[in-house]
């Protein structure tokens, strides 16, 4: 495990500038042993063209967009670059990233890289960086579910195209979009980048779950205060324009992000029941849910879970608790489910208590 690859997924709407960051991120030196795999819709790889001189490891994938023949597709590709690296064919890349198309549901890449066997075995996921246009950001997540689902997953969010935010109306409207990214997704930093400008270590190591590292950074991954207040109402002082907008596409009233605390020690078999009726009802809504857990007959390894839609990874059980805090807490970014439903069903399972309801 020790020794696994870690994997970045970039992801971000159509044009909001995935592949300028990548070509730029690929020019730094650190990121010399990278490779990178890009998936194209359509018969003519473009970006391939431009980012080729700067990785030796570039594979492309062009048989169409990678969220829909990401099952086999990006398993052989992955597959074949472990083989061609263990024979030394290709350089001894230490990361990867992945750049989907833009109209990519991030959840079947995710799924495969955390449920295929063999790559489970050899990669493990770093993170998600998801590329925002802060010029047309408002409109297409305005429009596009995609692009909503894109922001809520992502460990770290890239504004891209600040340089044409000039005049003050432009700017109120970064500022909207601001206060909006942080309602849908309270937890991950946000960046800007001009013309792809920016330093990959504010990007890599997003410190997604890896077993091999210490606990601490599993606090640094749930960051669950980040969620403290941004349930129910969205209740940030500077979310201007943010209940002014008449479109009835505001997809991401649909999306909505908190954390759940429980006090009481947790039944195992009535969490997975818990877990097994969610996924059963709700599955695809659950855009993704990560967690620290106090099992009642294992109090003092805390277990980490962690779900993209209907696939959840195998729990993984931490030496110790990363703090004194011993407190079970789930983070849930849904779609259409909203805080109370989930509530009411840890509740009718008699799981824990929930701290907000009481
Ligand atoms: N002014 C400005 N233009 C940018 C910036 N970032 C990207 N662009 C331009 O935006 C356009 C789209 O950028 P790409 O990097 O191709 O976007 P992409 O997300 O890879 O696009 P697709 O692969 O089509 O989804 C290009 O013309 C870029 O030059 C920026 O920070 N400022």
């Amino acid at each position: 495990m020790s020794s696994s690859i870690p994997v970045s997924v970039l992801t971000g709407f159509l044009g909001s500038g995935k592949t300028t960051l990548l070509s730029n991120l690929l020019r730094h030196p650190g990121m010399a042993d990278t490779a990178v795999v890009i998936n194209e819709f359509g018969e003519v790889g473009l970006d391939h063209l431009l980012v080729e001189k700067s990785s030796e490891n570039m594979i492309e994938l062009s048989s169409g967009c990678l969220c829909c023949t990401v099952r086999g597709d990006l398993v052989n590709t992955l597959r074949d670059l472990h083989i061609k690296r263990a024979k030394q064919e290709i350089p001894n890349f230490k990361r990867l990233v992945i750049e989907t198309t833009g109209l990519a549901d991030p959840a079947p890449i995710l799924h495969t890289l955390m449920t295929d066997p063999m790559l489970a075995s050899y990669y493990r996921l770093d993170g998600v960086v998801t590329v925002v246009d802060a010029v047309n950001g408002e409109a297409t997540l305005d429009n596009h579910i995609e692009a909503v689902k894109q922001a809520a997953v992502a460990d770290r969010l890239v504004i891209t195209k600040t340089d044409l935010v000039r005049d003050p109306a432009s700017a109120r409207d970064l500022d909207a979009l601001e206060a909006r990214l942080q309602t849908l997704n309270p937890a991950a930093p946000r960046l800007h980048a001009v013309q792809g400008e920016i330093e990959p270590d504010q990007l890599f190591n997003a410190g997604l779950y890896d077993p091999t590292r210490k606990t601490a950074d599993v606090l640094r991954w749930l960051k669950e205060e980040a969620y403290a207040d941004s349930h129910a109402h969205h209740g940030h002082g500077h979310d201007h324009g943010h209940h002014h907008h008449p479109d009835v596409n505001r997809h991401d009233d649909h999306v909505s992000a908190f954390c759940v605390v429980l006090d009481q020690p947790i039944d195992a078999m009535a969490f997975s029941l818990f877990v097994e009726l969610l996924i059963g009802t709700r599955g695809e809504n659950l855009l993704r849910v990560k967690g620290i857990l106090n099992i009642a007959d294992r109090p003092d390894q805390p277990a980490v879970i962690h779900g993209v839609q209907h696939v959840f990874h195998p729990v993984a059980w931490l030496e110790a608790w990363p703090s004194d805090d011993r407190r079970s807490r789930i983070v849930f970014i849904t779609k259409d489910i909203p805080r109370s439903d989930i509530e009411k069903l840890l509740e009718g399972l008699g799981i824990g208590q929930a701290a907000a309801a009481q």
